[in-house]
């Protein structure tokens, strides 16, 4: 019997739900997060970005096959195309200039987090560096829709965090969080049990590291 992406996160319910569930987001979709603490996980977004950019680079390194290779760019480009153009841009609306960004001090949740996952891909193989990746690209399209179908969520000018939603909802991100997660389904069907236990492990303690940055951003914690 194979295995499937959506096992990792029954493996990890208690974890995978804090993380999609939390404060950060429940707040943000009803229009009551602070805009401190959404300046705040804004400016440590860009330097995460920045380190899971180079993860996905450390993918396309990793790849020996041309599918393997063009998937790493596909995460590439949904991060350096999509996400930090929007995210500039959103920085600049909320008034963080380029010049603040490029010498932001980097918060212990960002250092944990992104160093997390660049270690477990040098020290393990593209599996174990796409399962590290996973939670981020797939959990904040599946944070989208969530807030997309909870009642409290405001929606349109009413919020002024709506355009960040739009951006996890958008045609382009959903498209790469399916991409991302038959990937997954077709590498783990093979999996042994040890093995997916193994990666288990990986992909809740990226998750925990997912509710650390949201609570990073609600402390303004640096
Ligand atoms: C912390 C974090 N996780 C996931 C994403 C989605 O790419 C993001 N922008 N930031």
């Amino acid at each position: 019997m194979g295995y499937r992406f959506t096992d990792l996160i029954d493996a990890c319910k208690p974890e995978w739900r804090a993380y999609i569930e939390h404060d950060f987001v429940r707040q943000l979709g009803a229009a009551t997060l602070g805009d401190a603490s959404f300046r705040h996980y804004l400016k440590q977004d860009y330097l995460f970005l920045i380190h899971f950019a180079r993860a996905y680079a450390l993918a396309a390194y990793k790849s020996s096959t041309l599918a393997d290779l063009r998937q790493a760019h596909e995460g590439l480009k949904a991060i350096l195309d999509v996400e930090l153009d929007l995210h500039v841009g959103f920085c600049r609306e909320w008034g963080i200039n380029e010049d603040d960004l490029a010498g932001l001090p980097e918060s212990r949740a960002t250092l944990a987090y992104t160093r997390f996952v660049l270690d477990t891909g040098n020290r393990g193989d593209l599996l174990d560096l796409h399962v590290a990746l996973a939670p981020c690209l797939i959990g904040y399209g599946e944070i989208a829709n969530w807030l997309n179908a909870h009642p409290a969520t405001l929606r349109g000018e009413a919020n002024p965090y709506d355009a960040w939603i739009a951006m996890y909802e958008s045609d382009e991100f959903q498209g790469a969080m399916h991409a991302e997660m038959e990937w997954h389904d077709t590498r783990l069907a093979d999996a042994t049990p040890a093995r997916f236990e193994a990666l288990t492990r990986i992909f809740r303690d990226a998750t925990r590291l997912e509710i650390d940055f949201w609570q990073m951003g609600l402390d303004q914690a640096d």
